[in-house]
């Protein structure tokens, strides 16, 4: 491994920003904080005053005073809908802070958190059946008791109803798709809707059959399903339908409503406050003489994450960027030099190629190659962490990486973070590929965030544009775009010339910016062809573009046909050994992303 100096000293930086508050030392207690900082199972060194984390890390145990009235939160309990995050999305698409955690964690994490409304996601399961998953003991008598509002969509409303008495069956008819509704004046419909229809998104089989005392229907399907159900005075709505889906034509307006005109939130979750609640937990933290180091990839999240922990705690951050050999054409160059030019951060460059790639050498398990990333990623920061101690005289505890929450939702998720009864999909490096025994203890600024939440913050922060717009590469780099044993043959340097021709023209065509990922892919398979009046057998090249919110769903991009022509003509003609080019069509679900 190969240490390269620093990049030059910064320019221009402004450590801390005056008009936010002196650090603390106590961690600030908002539920962003809180969360994060459980996510990040990191010991922190001046303990916690606040119960309700006790609460969490302990496994409940603490007996949490919940604040009467609630903070201005809604608390999302995941019973394993594909479309969970999305509720969570698009309740902070509406300024208000939205959080979500296990279906079946323990009352105490509810109540640590103190929500002024909290919503039962949809979910794959019967509640008819034994084993389905249901919110804790205590549940119904303490949302009644702290006067907290509850909406139950698809498996979440069936759950509520069958709770408080109601009967819930296999429906005659199923339903899936779109399908129409008519509703009723109530608390969720406005009087503007009544007597339209509107269209809604539903995928259930099951339906509420009876209603419990006290409900009323107030929006059925036209096959005659209960689709909307309220019982305005203990607080209770159901809607059978997702309106957190595009599809369902109303579903914003009917979350604006459930939000604001029936739980009386305010929209006020700003960016500007994430920012700052971020720094209080970062000078919480870390202390006045520790140093902190920075995963930095170039990449948008952790470019972020260092500017945030750069104001916070100055040149006390180290960033270093590793060659894990993994990496596309001529991107360390760019990065080193765009870091110096445009973001006066001090960055050191480790030259760690060797090391990854003899780690990788005959590995074709697409999960091993990611666990073996998370693995090396670690040896080399801790090795930078102890290259540190020589010259500072204290090692530094912590690492920062750009971790996000959809990171974090799609490995594999700590009890409590989500993701109820849904399988991993693939270990991302910095989350689920990171291994169990290391030292560091990590500042994840951006756990809770999605990616357009990230530009957002970045742009308060001053973040360049350049950065901000890149596409998305992952941490793994090319090892998760050659199919199979990375290193056999030429396959990364054939990937690399082939990824390079195909995003420049996607730039020179002006499309960059409207695509939220493009790449080449390896797939590791060789074809017949001809060229110059010669067979041969070489390799072909697959080519995937995307557009995506937040990388959880993504449909696959339509190119003219004349673009994707140049295209292919350029990489046969140009990368030796490359005689087809094949296009992606694929969205998620149900293919992922990356291929691997
Ligand atoms: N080559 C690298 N050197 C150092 N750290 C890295 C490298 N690649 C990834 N990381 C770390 O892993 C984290 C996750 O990678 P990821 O690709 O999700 O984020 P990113 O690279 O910061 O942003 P983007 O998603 O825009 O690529 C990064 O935020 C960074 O902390
Ligand atoms: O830093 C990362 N480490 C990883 O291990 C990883 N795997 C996928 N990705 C990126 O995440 C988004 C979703 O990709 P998938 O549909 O392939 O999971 C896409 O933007 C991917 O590029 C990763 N990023
Ligand atoms: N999408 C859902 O939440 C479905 C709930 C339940 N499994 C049903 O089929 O009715
Ligand atoms: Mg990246």
């Amino acid at each position: 491994m190969k240490e390269e100096k620093e990049n030059g000293p910064p320019q221009n930086y402004a450590p801390i920003n005056d008009s936010l508050p002196p650090p603390t030392s106590e961690a600030h207690s908002g539920p962003l904080t809180y969360l994060c900082t459980f996510f990040s199972h990191i010991s922190n060194p001046k303990p916690f005053t606040k119960a309700p984390l006790m609460a969490l890390t302990n496994g409940g145990a603490a007996t949490p005073t919940p604040a009467s009235g609630g903070s201005n939160l809604v608390l999302i309990l995941d019973y394993g809908s594909q479309y969970t995050h999305l509720i969570t999305r698009r309740i902070r698409q509406l300024s208000v802070l939205s959080l979500c955690i296990s279906g079946t964690a323990p009352l105490s994490a509810i109540t640590a958190l103190s929500p002024k409304a909290v919503i039962l996601s949809g979910g794959p399961h019967s509640v008819h059946l034994p084993s389905a998953p249901t919110f804790p003991d205590g549940f119904l008598s303490y949302v009644q008791e702290n006067d907290v509002h509850v909406l139950g969509i698809c498996y979440g409303m069936q759950l509520l109803v069958q709770k408080l008495g109601g009967v819930v069956d296999v429906g005659e008819k199923q339903e899936y798709g779109k399908m129409e509704i008519e509703v009723q004046e109530s608390a969720l419909y406005a009087a503007d809707e009544v007597g339209g229809h509107e269209t809604v998104w539903m995928s259930h089989g099951d339906e509420a059959v009876k209603l419990p005392p006290g409900f009323e229907v107030v929006a059925r399907s036209t096959q005659g399903a209960v689709a909307g159900i309220e019982d305005r005075k203990r607080r209770f709505y159901g809607l059978q339908y997702h309106p957190e889906v595009t599809h369902s034509t109303k579903g914003m307006e009917t979350l604006h409503r459930f939000l604001f005109d029936v739980c009386g939130l305010s929209a006020d979750w700003k960016m500007q406050d994430v920012l700052e609640e971020e720094i209080r937990t970062i000078h919480s933290m870390v202390g006045p003489n520790d140093h902190v180091i920075c995963a930095l990839s170039g990449g948008v999240d952790s470019t972020v994450a260092a500017t945030l922990v750069h104001k916070a705690i100055g040149d006390r951050l180290h960033c270093v960027f590793v060659d894990n050999g993994l990496l596309r054409y001529k991107e360390r160059e760019w990065v080193m030099s765009t870091f110096e030019s445009d973001l006066h951060l001090p960055v050191t460059c480790i030259d760690a190629s060797e090391q990854f790639l003899t780690a990788l050498k005959g590995i074709e398990d697409p999960e091993m190659k990611r666990k073996i990333i998370g693995r090396e990623f670690i040896a080399v920061f801790d090795d930078f962490a102890r290259n540190l101690e020589k010259r500072l005289g204290k090692r530094p505890e912590f690492l920062v990486q750009g971790t996000l929450y959809p990171d974090v939702i799609e490995s594999c998720p700590p009890p409590g973070s989500g993701r109820t009864h849904s399988h991993t999909i693939k270990s991302h490096h910095n989350v689920g590929g990171l291994p169990k025994d290391m030292k560091l203890k990590l500042i994840e600024p951006l756990k809770l965030l999605f990616k357009d939440e990230v530009r957002k913050l970045g742009s308060i922060l001053n973040v360049p544009e350049s950065f901000l717009k890149r596409h998305p590469f992952p941490g793994p780099g090319l090892a998760v775009r050659v199919i199979g044993d990375v290193t056999k043959g030429d396959a990364l340097d054939t990937l690399r010339q082939a990824d390079e021709i195909f995003v420049q023209a996607i730039k020179d065509a002006g499309l960059y910016d409207e695509i939220w990922q493009a790449f080449a892919v390896f797939p590791s398979v060789e074809s017949v062809g001809v060229q110059g009046d010669q067979r041969t057998h070489a390799y072909l090249v697959a080519l995937r573009a995307i557009t995506s919110e937040d990388g959880m769903t993504a449909d696959w991009y339509y190119f003219e046909h004349k673009f994707l022509i140049n295209v292919s003509n350029k990489i046969t003609n140009s990368v030796r050994g490359v005689n087809r080019v094949v296009l992606d069509i694929t969205s998620k679900p149900p293919a992922t992303v990356e291929w691997e």
